[in-house]
């Protein structure tokens, strides 16, 4: 489904992100348990429903939050909250991605969160995924941008040397993340490391490349979300894209 874009005014990238997030926020009801992305196209859904939330054509939400930030966020805009342990089943969830494949496929995480994204959205009836045109991408891995895994701290070189070799052939090489110029690890939600992988040639079989992954001691969690979103919402140019798996 396209729904043209009226205006012939060049938007931003940051207006596409936002296009996308209010169109999702379309399809959230009264009375749903929500999945709160994470990210700065998943903040404007939450800005998105935080107003329809106040001015009351939407009621009694309960978010559940991806990220602290995110959840720091939603508290700071009275979205009433609560958590997986509670509502182990969601209606929806609302994210953003950093590469879309044409299969609905997903990487995420080059914000820094993945693991709670993960849990949350797998345990949602429905995932809305909330992207720009420029996430969209023929294959995952294929931009030579990072994908990451979440690891844990203890002997961390050990677990990226051995992520270098799984993939060895592709021509993987991975870094540590840090935080800016300091050199200090970043840490993630969870106390845990993050590697981004970078492949040379292609990520080969994507379900083979993420099982092979976690059964990698040391490995917590990877930012392929194969098989997960069931809607995928593309602002770009020339409108929003609505595409259903
Ligand atoms: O780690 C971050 C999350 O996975 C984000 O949802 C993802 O990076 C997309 O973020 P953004 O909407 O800021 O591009």
């Amino acid at each position: 489904m396209v729904t043209p874009n009226p205006s012939p005014v060049i938007l931003s990238q940051d207006e596409l992100k936002k296009i996308a997030a209010y169109k999702a926020v379309e399809f959230v009801e009264s009375g749903m348990v929500l999945g709160l992305g994470t990210g700065s196209t998943a903040k404007h859904a939450i800005d998105r429903i935080a107003e329809l939330l106040r001015i009351g054509q939407l009621k009694n939400i309960v978010g559940i939050p991806t990220s602290s930030i995110t959840h720091e966020q939603a508290v700071s805009l009275g979205i009433p909250l609560s958590d997986l342990n509670a509502h182990p089943i969601l209606d929806l969830a609302i994210d953003g991605a950093d590469e879309v494949d044409p299969q609905l496929n997903l990487v995420k995480g080059r914000g820094g969160s993945l693991l709670r994204e993960k849990m949350v959205e797998a345990a949602s009836k429905k995932f809305i995924v909330i992207v720009d045109e420029s996430k969209l991408v023929s294959h995952l891995g294929g931009t030579g941008l990072a994908m990451p895994v979440e690891i844990v701290p203890f002997c961390w070189e050990f677990t990226l040397r051995r992520l270098e070799m799984l993939f060895i052939e592709a021509g993987c090489v991975g870094k540590l993340r840090v935080v800016g110029e300091s050199g200090e690890p970043y840490v993630s939600d969870n106390g845990n490391y993050i590697i981004d992988l970078y492949f040379k040639s292609d990520m080969g079989d994507l379900k083979e490349t993420s099982d092979a992954i976690l059964r990698l001691a040391g490995v917590v969690e990877h930012g392929m979300f194969l098989d997960m979103a069931t809607t995928v919402i593309v602002g770009g140019k020339l409108g929003v894209f609505v595409t259903n798996k």
